[in-house]
């Protein structure tokens, strides 16, 4: 009883995801770092769903999702709970490495960053999962995604290692099932409502990252 309670709670579900990506923006168009960091680990949940082969992935987004909720958590909390702030707080204070790594290895603009050039992975991804045919192939859209997105961002031996995992992603079939929506034509659906969402936040927090030139931290 206490497994399946267990394995309940892991399940992921697309609704729930899009549901944290609805909350992530405020009326005046600020990310709220609580729901950016939610919105990731029910993504974490859907890749820990596939398999062991995705773990080395899974580690470094859950570590980087760590960091975030370190610093939400942590005495300046209250300078984390929209990215802007948090931007602006730890430029005044000098608190992000500019141009080599330092003493501030653990920056949430650092490390915020790292999820959001995976945020546009996200986005590419999905954007082809929802205009995909049936014998589309999920390893060919996800690793077109990654070229398009982070690989520029990685070392030849972890864009080795991602494409590696790619082929051993289940096909589209099987892949729509562990989403937990539905029949394909509500996944479609919801990829439809979920795609918008995850694109503007994805383009507000690029404008943000552009204007204070951030988009090449260390
Ligand atoms: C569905 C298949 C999922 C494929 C995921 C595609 C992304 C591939 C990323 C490969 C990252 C490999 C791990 C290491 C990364 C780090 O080197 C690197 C740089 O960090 P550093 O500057 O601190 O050193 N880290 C990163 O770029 C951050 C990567 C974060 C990846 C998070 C991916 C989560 C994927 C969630 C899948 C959800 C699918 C949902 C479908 C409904």
């Amino acid at each position: 009883m206490a497994d399946s309670v267990a394995s309940e709670d892991q399940k992921f579900c697309l609704r729930e995801v899009l549901d944290t990506f609805k909350l992530c923006l405020s009326e005046n168009k600020e990310v709220y770092l609580q729901h950016y960091v939610a919105g990731w680990r029910g993504l974490v949940k859907f890749l820990n769903s596939l398999g062991s082969v995705f773990g080395f992935i899974s580690k470094d987004a859950v570590n980087k999702i760590q960091i975030l909720v370190n610093h939400l958590n942590g005495e300046n909390g209250s300078q984390y709970v929209t990215i802007q702030l948090m931007v602006k707080y730890e430029l005044e204070n000098e608190l992000v490495d500019l141009t080599k790594r330092g003493s501030h290895p653990e920056s949430g603009c650092r490390t915020l960053l790292r999820l959001h050039r995976a945020l546009r992975w996200l986005e590419l991804f999905l954007e082809r999962l929802r205009t995909s045919t049936e014998d589309s192939k999920t390893s060919v859209m996800c690793s077109e995604a990654y070229n398009e997105s982070l690989a520029p961002h990685h070392p030849w031996v972890v864009r080795k290692a991602a494409g590696m995992a790619f082929c051993v992603l289940p096909g589209r079939p099987a892949f729509f099932e562990v989403m937990n929506v539905g029949p394909p034509e509500q996944v479609v659906a919801m990829l439809g409502e979920a795609l918008p969402l995850i694109s503007e936040v994805y383009q507000i927090t690029e404008e943000l990252y552009t204007q204070h030139n951030l988009l090449d931290l260390p």
